[in-house]
């Protein structure tokens, strides 16, 4: 079960500018121990209140910084009681000042893989597209159709070093099979859970027309978002286990209950956001058990790259490529 610890108000002679996280007395600025999991926060879950705040990171990686500082949260393992680091980043910054499509992905998902993270559970606000997906319900979804233009860089792999991964589950199966256990648990609660669903990555920020949304319908598509690519093709490539979270948070505006606002979509999420906390605390208490460590390790990710990202010989190799994809991969391409 999650500790709940008592509530510190914002310590204004503390470093960070976070809010919403129980902090310790000195937050401090580094981390040296190995952090194997984290959370990318979305609309409406900015932060992860019932964990202790033990530091906020500001890191650089070859493909810029990221989205928000990275707070380093401790949990306690319900198997062993000792404190499994999180970090925790907000996809579109502590204010939500970046729109989807300025979300600096490749630089979250870098940063993240070089502290040591092998396991994300990201967590996205959604529109529905059927009818039995209400707004509030949660959607573990199992694939995504890619609807953003192009305009988001979506590889590690370019500037002379080729490489291609699988993509044909976009979701981690282990990871996700922990994730459904652990909202299922919660069903009756508040919680109600899809185990699987097709997102609808598009690109916005406007919202889509009737016709794209009726168009998606067909398709099969279950819920929509702005925000699963290209973050989840990233955490491929980084060899992470990577599995989103959705909440409905409106249905889109195929459904005659009227178009989805902003307004909407803020005032579910918040009405929801206990539920929602709750639930990503369940899968963070779960995966910090030890019979969890070779999924949250991603040993059956391993290694995948030196292959699948080792297309380019040596000699076409350039200076630049091999030092980025150096810095996110030691050891991979010397
Ligand atoms: C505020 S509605 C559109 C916005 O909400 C979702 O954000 P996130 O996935 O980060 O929770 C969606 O993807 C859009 O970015
Ligand atoms: N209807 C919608 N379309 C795209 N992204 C969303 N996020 C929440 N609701 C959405």
């Amino acid at each position: 079960m999650l500790t709940r610890l008592p509530h510190i108000s914002i310590n204004t002679l503390t470093k960070n500018i976070h809010i919403g996280f129980r902090k310790m007395a000195n937050v401090a600025d580094h981390y040296n121990d190995p952090v194997s999991i984290a959370v990318i926060g979305g609309t409406g879950l900015q932060s992860l209140p019932h964990f202790t705040h033990v530091a906020t990171l500001k890191p650089s990686t070859p493909w810029g910084t990221p989205s928000s500082p990275i707070s380093i949260l401790h949990h306690p393992s319900p198997s062993t009681g000792k404190p499994i680091p999180i970090a925790f980043i907000s996809r579109h910054g502590l204010h939500h000042e970046l729109a989807p499509h300025e979300v600096p992905a490749r630089a979250n998902i870098a940063a993240l893989r070089h502290l040591g993270v092998r396991t994300i559970i990201a967590f996205s606000a959604v529109g529905s597209l059927q009818e039995e997906i209400k707004p509030r319900d949660f959607v573990v979804p199992d694939q995504i159709i890619d609807r953003t233009k192009g305009i988001r860089p979506f590889t590690f792999f370019e500037g002379g070093m080729v490489g291609h991964v699988g993509f044909a589950d976009p979701f981690d199966n282990k990871v996700g099979k922990i994730v459904r256990q652990c909202g299922h648990s919660l069903e009756g609660e508040g919680v109600r859970l899809h185990d699987k669903g097709t997102i609808i990555c598009m690109e916005g920020p406007q919202f889509s027309t009737r016709a794209e949304s009726n168009m998606y319908r067909s398709w099969g598509g279950s819920v929509i978002n702005m925000s699963a690519l290209p973050e989840a093709k990233l955490a491929k490539e980084a060899e992470i286990a990577y599995q989103m979270i959705c909440m409905s948070t409106d249905y889109d505006c195929w459904h005659d209950s009227g178009d989805v606002t902003v307004e909407m979509v803020m005032g579910n999420m918040k009405a929801n956001a206990e539920n929602a906390r709750r639930f990503v605390g369940a899968v963070l208490d779960e995966l910090s058990k030890e019979e969890h460590n070779e999924v949250v390790l991603a040993k059956h990710l391993e290694g995948e790259m030196k292959f699948a990202g080792g297309l380019t010989a040596a000699p076409g190799r350039s200076a630049e490529a091999k030092t980025k994809l150096g810095w996110l991969f030691p050891g991979y391409f010397d």
